[in-house]
């Protein structure tokens, strides 16, 4: 049996992580911190009789909780500490939140390797987006124009999202430059070209109705590729988050993507 705790249980993606683990024979929700939802019961928040009430910070569950597995799914900018603290106890750490800073998860990395942690971030749990994020790479060695756009609900905290930014790292490794000859057009309004990693511009869309939407066009000559992924419902995360609940422990180190769960 795995013992988990869901870091951010209160918000979208916390409360469906939650109640997927709750359907699993070989799982046990055994707590969760989100000030949003702090002191709270399990009971209370999902449809069981169990009386362990949700910490408001994480030195107050890593103190009451015995657990396996910490999966966090919160803010870019408070993921970093909940993950170092939780590290610290020794405790393996799967990690769903974007946005957090290159540098600190450097960092993370770095000290999850040195205690032989497992510690496993993917930016995007979906099969489909992950087969997006291959097929990306794989056209990028031989299309030398991209773009991208994502589309998201618009209560989303972070621009580009993970995915994006994964995207353009994954199809510009071995630090390929693209869109080189792409005439530098005057922006009449400022950021109309959008935000740009290794000449790839990524555009973000937010607005109420999507989920998570993903389009990677090449141009070429007359002719125009386009990958798309949608995330249709926060369901299409489960499956990818549950495989990495169960293969973190075996990790002694950090990973990042799904794909090198698979
Ligand atoms: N990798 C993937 O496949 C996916 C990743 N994501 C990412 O997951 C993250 C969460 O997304 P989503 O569920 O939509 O966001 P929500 O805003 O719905 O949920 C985040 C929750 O975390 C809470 N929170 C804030 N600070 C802390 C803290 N220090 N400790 C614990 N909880 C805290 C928030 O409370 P409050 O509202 O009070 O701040 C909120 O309840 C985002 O970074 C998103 O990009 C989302 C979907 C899929
Ligand atoms: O915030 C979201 O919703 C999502 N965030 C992740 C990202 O930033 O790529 C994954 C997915 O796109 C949903």
């Amino acid at each position: 049996m795995i013992s988990v705790v869901v870091s951010g249980i209160g918000g979208k993606m916390g409360r469906m992580v939650s109640e997927t683990i709750l359907k699993q024979p070989d799982m046990k929700l055994v707590g969760g911190v989100d000030p949003a939802v702090g002191g709270k019961t399990l009971s209370e928040l999902f449809k069981i009789d169990d009386p362990t009430t949700v910490s408001s910070t994480i030195e107050d569950l890593l103190v009451k909780t015995q657990f396996d597995v910490l999966i966090d799914f919160t803010r870019g900018n408070v993921a970093p500490h909940t993950i170092e603290k939780t590290l610290e106890y020794r405790r393996n750490v799967v990690v769903g939140t974007t946005g957090i800073d290159g540098k600190e998860l450097d960092r993370l990395g770095k000290m999850a390797n040195e205690l032989k942690v497992g510690f496993f971030l993917a930016p995007n749990f979906s099969l489909g987006a992950v087969l997006m994020m291959e097929f990306a790479k794989k056209a990028a060695k031989y299309l030398d124009h991209a773009e991208i756009i994502e589309l998201h609900h618009n209560q989303k905290a972070d621009a580009p999202s993970g995915t994006a930014l994964r995207t353009a790292y994954l199809m510009s490794e071995g630090s390929k430059v693209f869109n080189k000859d792409t005439v530098q057009g005057e922006e009449k309004i400022k950021c109309a070209l959008g935000g740009e990693v290794n000449g790839i511009r990524i555009h973000s869309v937010r607005l109420p109705g999507f989920v998570a939407h993903q389009e990677v066009l090449f141009g070429g000559v007359g002719e125009i590729l386009t990958i798309r992924h949608d995330s249709l419902s926060r369901e299409s995360f489960m499956p990818g988050v549950l495989l990495a609940i169960r293969k973190v422990k075996d990790l002694n180190g950090f990973v990042i993507g799904l794909e090198n769960l698979l």
